[in-house]
């Protein structure tokens, strides 16, 4: 025999063992003696060490399993020593509910997912339990998958592993699992789905395990290759009959979409049930703690330390950091826990995520960030939606960032399929996307930490306003939140430099619609930006248009707003407003019309409605009106009735080409109601909306216009059904078109009984020409002349210009 280590087992079949086999060359024994009982005698020579196995012949099997498994993976193996446990008294009603399952009354429910985000602990409460279950008697087996490792990294010996615990662990299962692999070894090499059937289904089938027995297979998501994951869900199922209900599987992983799916599927229906590992502020408190406390007795630099230590604000402040989740926690216990270090120092750094120090704090986490981040498929296209997310502070949802991007629906989903480990992705296309992990937020606005990823990175950054500015280019569209105003906020916050300057001829083409919309709000916000635009020092000059534009913009919501405000927007001498201001003028101040609805009311353009409104605004210093310009002709009230002829000519077509309401999409301005207000959950409520407003405009105007047959005989065209639309449009039709009527030489009340008869409840008429109008609609009456007027006296025009009450 050589010298050096050798191995000799001896297989013996009962009864006294022989001598055993020459153990010479090869190192391994013969076949020991036949029936003659159990004592051997050696007599072997060797320079070397042998280690000698006597085993019973039948066991054989175990010895091959024991060999080809992955021991590693097993729950207590040394490997993966020390393992993550739960802390005492932590995650405690979990651990209950998982053991009452176990335990309890059986269902055909036979299978339990524990989900949960990266770092939550789902492998701690796997290994806690595993001991737990073992003290109970009804632990089966484990499998701890661990990303990358050779042979915990892949499902090649997983049922092959769990086998050979199950063989070690049930006395009735020993012999049959060992001489299943006596008879085959090959076995432990085939297919998982053979491993399963051979190994475990069959010999637990035909020897009639009847107790419970769980099996835990921890992080399936970290085994290679989503296709072996949802293989190895479908194996587990087919194995799990209705009628053999011993065998338990608890699997952990992330919430990954391929894994919900797989569950979530028909195949799955009625067979499992599910468990979330959700955040634990009280636990993680807990551990907390616990842990500063050991800290504090353990260090000798602590001594001198007042307790409570940290204090217990600061404590909190940790809890609120971690989310709930136990990595952080861990990670930053570490950090704190080290010997070379003064714990109070190392407090500080962790209490400055973004200080330059702290980079070394989170390694832990940023390397599980960076794993996830790394492994996501398609990540030119998600760092841009990333940094949309944090730019928006997890306000959007995922069916508006495919808005945004220009994306197909559904498309986002896609892209994140890859980071649900750190991101909660809902289900439906209205949720907001948020993150599990405060600490991932850091992560992702530090440079030093997230590389490429940064949110932070200029080059991405650019890239996420170009696309922005994109969308906001194209159609108005509906959608939940008011991004334009903090998309401007963002490009405001960047550094002034070329590649910002680069982004100007796209802010130049925003759709004016989203302008209007955004800044309806806050002026404020307008103002700075037109006023970073104007000091942009590396700004083309030859988009100085652009400035112009935004200028513009602000100075007609300025007007539009100026009720609201003591400011009056300064204005320039003009000899007599065009009909067409005019029209913008008693739209705002009489009819209170808000400076986006005009487009779709006075069918206008925004160049054309720009144009005539800036007319008034001072191109120059000095520039601004004084004196108002006298003009003796009375125009307003021609104004106010084309105004009302245009109106019964928009509403009446929008009858007729809505088919009385079955295409309200033909009415523009009912479009753009729906897509301005999410209160309107259909577009018919909002061409209702829409129709009554105009009854009511025409009826306030119709009381401004002077006597006027054309008018009337085009009142007359307003279908009653339209009218009565809404009882507040048909009340103050017939209130204001009766005082109108009084205005003319031979007045007639026919138009208004004929509106009244076609009332469709006679309850819903309160008024008519008899019964004086209800005191409200004349104060409303009166309180929109006198805000005109107040507005012709602000921007300085003629006197002429304001109506009479
Ligand atoms: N209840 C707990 N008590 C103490 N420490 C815990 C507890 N739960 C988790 N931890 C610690 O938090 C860290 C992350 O836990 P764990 O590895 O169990 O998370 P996980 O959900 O399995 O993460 P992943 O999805 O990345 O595999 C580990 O260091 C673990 O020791």
């Amino acid at each position: 025999m050589l010298p050096g280590v050798h191995t000799m087992n001896n297989y013996i079949n009962g009864g006294r063992g022989g001598a055993g086999g020459a153990g010479y060359g090869s190192g391994t024994g013969g076949v020991g003696g036949q029936g003659m009982g159990p004592s051997l005698n050696f007599d072997i020579q060797s320079s070397g060490n042998i280690t000698v196995n006597n085993m019973q012949q039948r066991e054989r099997g175990i010895d091959i399993l024991h060999h080809a498994v992955a021991l590693e993976a097993i729950h207590n193996s040394a490997e993966s020593y020390p393992q993550p446990r739960c802390h005492p008294e932590t995650r405690t009603k979990m651990l209950e509910d998982l053991r009452k399952w176990v335990l309890g009354t059986h269902t055909k429910r036979t299978i339990l997912w524990l989900y949960g985000p990266a770092g939550a602990g789902k492998s701690a409460i796997m290994q806690t339990l595993a001991g737990q279950l073992k003290d109970a008697g009804v632990f089966g087996g484990s499998f701890f998958f661990k990303r990358g490792h050779a042979t915990r990294g892949n499902a090649k010996t997983l049922f092959a592993t769990i086998a050979y615990q199950l063989a070690l662990s049930v006395a009735s299962l020993r012999i049959p699992i060992s001489q299943i692999v006596e008879s085959d070894p090959s076995i432990v090499a085939l297919s998982i789905e053979e491993q399963m059937r051979n190994l475990i289904s069959e010999p637990c089938h035909s020897n009639r395990i009847r107790n419970p027995l769980v099996i835990l297979i921890d992080g399936l998501d970290e085994c290679e290759g989503h296709n072996i994951q949802v293989e190895i869900l479908r194996i587990i199922r087919q194995s799990s009959p209705q009628d053999s209900n011993f065998l338990h599987f608890i699997i952990a992983s992330r919430p990954e979409p391929h894994i919900h799916e797989t569950f979530d599927s028909s195949f799955y229906s009625g067979h499992w049930r599910s468990v979330n590992v959700e955040q634990s502020f009280a636990d993680v408190h807990k551990y907390l703690r616990d842990e500063f406390s050991r800290i504090h007795r353990e260090h000798s630099t602590m001594a001198r330390i007042p307790l409570p230590w940290p204090s217990p604000d600061e404590l909190q402040q940790l809890v609120w950091n971690s989310s709930g989740h136990f990595i952080y926690a861990a990670t930053i216990i570490k950090f704190i826990d080290d010997k070379s270090h003064r714990p109070t120092e190392r407090l500080a750094v962790v209490q400055d995520p973004n200080g330059s120090s702290s980079e070394s704090a989170f390694d832990t986490l940023d390397q599980l960030y960076m794993t996830i981040l790394r492994s996501a498929p398609r990540q030119s296209q998600l760092i841009p939606i990333m940094c949309a997310i944090v730019h928006f502070q997890f306000r959007l949802a995922v069916g508006e960032i495919d808005k945004l991007f220009g994306l197909a629906q559904g498309e986002t989903r896609l892209l994140l399929r890859g980071v649900h480990s750190v991101l909660d992705v809902p289900s439906h296309d209205g949720g907001r996307i948020s993150s599990h992990h405060a600490s991932f937020v850091d992560f992702l606005n530090n440079p030093d930490r997230s590389g490429n990823f940064c949110v932070g990175i200029l080059n991405n950054q650019v890239s996420l306003a170009r696309s922005l500015l994109q969308y906001y280019a194209g159609p108005f569209q509906r959608h939940q939140i008011s991004t334009l105003s903090n998309l401007n906020r963002f490009i405001i916050s960047l550094p002034l430099c070329s590649a910002v300057a680069e982004l100007f001829p796209l802010i130049g083409s925003i759709n004016p619609d989203y302008i209007s919309h955004a800044y309806w709000e806050d002026n404020y916000e307008l103002e700075s930006f037109v006023f970073w635009l104007k000091n942009l020092p590396s700004a083309p000059t030859d988009l100085n248009h652009v400035i112009e534009l935004w200028e513009d913009y602000a100075y007609m919501l300025a007007i539009n707003k100026m009720h609201w405000w003591r400011a009056n927007p300064s204005v320039k001498r003009i000899v007599w407003p065009s009909p067409e201001l005019l029209y913008i003028l008693i739209s705002m101040g009489f009819l209170r019309c808000r400076l986006w609805e005009l487009p779709t009311r006075l069918d206008s353009t925004w160049t054309d409605l720009r144009t005539t409104l800036c007319s008034l605004r001072p191109q120059l210093a000095g520039d601004e009106h004084m004196i108002p310009v006298h003009q003796p002709h009375a125009a307003p009230p021609w104004a106010a009735r084309d105004l009302a002829l245009h109106l019964i000519r928009k509403m009446v077509k929008n009858h007729t080409d809505t088919e009385g309401g079955i295409n309200p999409v033909a009415s523009q301005h009912a479009v753009r109601l729906y897509s301005s207000h999410s209160f309107f959950s259909t577009l018919e409520e909002a061409y209702t909306q829409s129709q009554s407003g105009f009854g009511g405009h025409i009826s306030l105007l119709v009381r401004l216009s002077p006597p006027c047959p054309v008018l009337y005989r085009e009142l007359w065209s307003i279908p009653p059904s339209e009218i009565w639309s809404s009882q507040s449009c048909g009340d103050a039709l017939i209130h204001h078109t009766s005082k109108w009527l009084e205005s003319f030489p031979d007045s007639t009340t026919e138009l208004i009984t004929s509106w009244q008869q076609a009332v469709p409840d006679p309850k819903l008429l309160r008024t008519n020409t008899l019964n004086p109008a209800p005191i409200f609609i004349e104060e409303n009456w009166s309180y929109r002349v006198g805000r005109y007027n107040d507005m012709i006296a602000r921007l300085h025009l003629p006197d002429s210009l304001k109506f009479r009450l």
